[in-house]
């Protein structure tokens, strides 16, 4: 008996089922006797390259991964810069908004809140169970800068997994994209009669709780071996399911920490960068954030590690950071707060509200600007240009996704700043010319991070995955530079490399795992700390491998198409 998985329909009922399959019909040809693989793979590049839509893009190379796997990642991985725009953001954002309008065959999990009481048995029928390392869970309600899109988020999990694979060698069979159906709060959709998902809206936190202790414990039973990456939840449930879960099962949030760590390692480059121009101390820096969402939040968190590592206390590390949301500059005596935005909430601001951007930019005066708040332009001439004023080179990095969203464009940024700036936005922009010069947008985007923070994870066997270990990985990602891009001034690496990025990265995340349970400060719980030093001894062998060897062994264990 083989298990067929087909998606539940608009009553939510099972839509896992056990059946046998019938019996497969005879070809209906064959290959003609001139066919050859290297031909085929030209003859697909040509077909993608036909289509003028990047929606029809995402499409045809969906089908072309389920025809022919090998051959899909082949071509990923030859052409990652011309792929990764297809199958993940920008397009992926369009193919989650019209997901139940192209969808033509189930990829990964659909597990809903009807199936409480039963999530385990689920589990237990995925093929390939044994082989499970990377599961990409959403729970669709804050896709990229979309909003909800309930099940419709499912294509970012399997975006996100394809990247695992083409990018860091994960095995395709490794990997499970689940959505997790918890209703929607999307009218449209819940009025649309193509919709996959619940007919219902969103649950309430206490019923979601308990689902996804039920869901996580589920999955640890059926998947020993699995690491767990949370990807667009809304901010609120990010933030706790992250703390909730994270000293039981080896879990990260990749909007949280992901994002951290991607936004820091370009911000390392680029500090380098504008020191370099005017002289002034690292940190001398002040960072300004417009969101205060969970990507917010984790990256400010993250560069707070970055000043400490400076010398700075955290007390003077917080300091150097700014929180700007839907109301304004956020600081204590504003009023009451959500509990996230608390940390970084000014205490030494006590005006009236401040909430022209411009305005917070002359009182603030900061030497990064950093965008995570879904307002295409909200980095406008005025604000480009003030940060400009007070800056060599400023750091402007307009982070939403997908490009539609982006607080600027690229050559907007450098038109304001006379090429001064140095820019990352989250979803790409082609290079620019600017007086005679080419200048490149980095991609500050968390695909550079999960692949090899999630192989590191998954080759040390590492229980938990802890702060250092995300740090990491971002600064793993900031010495990855080859001498060439640091001349072009890059900030992040060309993405033809992610295979020997994360392969590097991974490396750097086993060695801080093994560093972590010697370290008898190890920051976690105690229950933490016993399943980290299990996870970690399980893989002894590999402390007395000298980086190089380790290196060797990392990407002697990533799969080739
Ligand atoms: N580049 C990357 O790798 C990543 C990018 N992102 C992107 O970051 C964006 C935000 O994600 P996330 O933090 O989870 O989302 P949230 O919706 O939780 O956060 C958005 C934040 O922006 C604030 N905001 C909204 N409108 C305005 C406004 N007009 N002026 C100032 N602030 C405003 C919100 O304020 P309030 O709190 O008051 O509502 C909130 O703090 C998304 O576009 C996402 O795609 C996310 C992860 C990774
Ligand atoms: C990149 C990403 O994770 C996001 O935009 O949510
Ligand atoms: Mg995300």
């Amino acid at each position: 008996m083989t298990v067929i998985l087909t998606p539940y329909w608009s009553d939510g009922t099972q839509r896992l089922k056990a059946e046998p399959q019938p019996p497969q019909p005879p070809p209906r040809g064959h290959f003609p006797a001139a066919y050859d693989d290297a031909l085929h793979a030209a003859r697909c590049l040509a077909q993608l390259r036909s289509k003028d839509k990047p929606i029809e893009k995402y499409i045809y190379l969906s089908q072309l991964k389920h025809a022919n796997e090998n051959l899909f990642y082949r071509l990923c991985l030859a052409h990652m810069a011309e792929f990764t725009p297809i199958i993940y953001t920008p397009t992926v954002g369009d193919a989650c908004l019209q997901h139940s309008h192209i969808f033509r065959r189930p990829e990964g999990l659909y597990i809903s809140i009807k199936d409480k009481g039963k999530v385990g048995e689920i589990l237990n029928s995925w093929p390939h169970k044994s082989e499970a390392r990377i599961s990409v869970v959403t729970d669709g309600s804050r896709i990229l800068g979309l909003g909800d899109l309930g099940v419709n988020g499912m294509p970012i999990s399997i975006g996100k997994l394809s990247l695992y694979i083409a990018g860091a060698g994960i095995r395709p069979s490794s990997t499970i994209p689940i959505c997790l159906d918890l209703g929607t709060n999307n009218q449209e959709y819940l009025d649309d009669p193509l919709y996959l998902g619940l007919r219902q809206s969103r649950v309430s936190d206490e019923v979601m709780t308990e689902f996804m202790k039920e869901f996580m414990f589920a999955m640890s039973r059926a998947f020993p071996k699995l690491l767990v990456q949370f990807e667009d939840f809304s901010t609120e449930h990010a933030f706790y399911y992250l703390d909730s879960f994270r000293h039981r099962y080896p879990v990260f949030n990749d909007d949280v920490q992901g994002t951290g760590a991607v936004v820091l390692s370009g911000f390392l480059n680029a500090a380098k960068l504008s020191s370099g121009a005017s002289g002034q101390p690292l940190t001398s820096h002040r960072i300004l954030f417009l969101g205060a969402g969970s990507a917010g939040v984790g990256v400010a968190m993250q560069l707070l590690s970055f000043f400490k590592l400076q010398g700075l206390t955290q007390e003077e590390a917080r300091h150097h950071i700014y929180l700007v949301d839907s109301k304004g500059l956020i600081f204590d005596s504003r009023g009451p707060m959500a509990d996230h935005k608390k940390y970084f909430s000014r205490k030494d601001y006590n005006g009236p509200p401040l909430t022209n951007l411009t305005e917070i930019i002359e009182y603030v005066k900061p030497t990064a600007l950093f965008g995570l708040s879904t307002i295409k332009g909200a980095f406008n001439q005025d604000v480009i240009e003030a940060m400009a004023a007070h800056n060599a080179r400023p750091i402007i990095f307009p982070l939403s996704n997908p490009v539609r969203l982006s607080e600027c464009e690229f050559d907007d940024a450098l038109r304001w700043t006379n090429g001064r700036v140095l820019f990352a936005s989250g979803s790409p922009f082609p290079d620019a010319l600017w007086e005679g010069k080419v200048h490149y947008a980095g991609q500050g985007n968390n695909m550079y991070i999960f692949p090899g923070l999630g192989l590191g994870s998954i080759l040390c066997r590492a229980s938990a995955v802890t702060d250092a270990m995300v740090e990491a990985s971002s600064l793993g990602l900031a010495d990855s530079l080859d001498e060439d891009e640091r001349d072009s001034e890059l900030l992040y690496p060309r993405l033809n490399r992610i295979r020997e990025i994360s392969a590097y990265i991974a490396m750097r995340v086993i060695r801080k795992a093994q560093e972590e349970v010697r370290d008898p400060n190890y920051a976690y719980n105690i229950e933490a700390y016993r399943r980290a030093i299990q996870g970690v001894d399980r893989n002894s062998a590999l402390r007395s491998l000298g980086d190089a060897q380790l290196l060797t062994y990392v990407t002697s264990k990533m799969w080739n198409p």
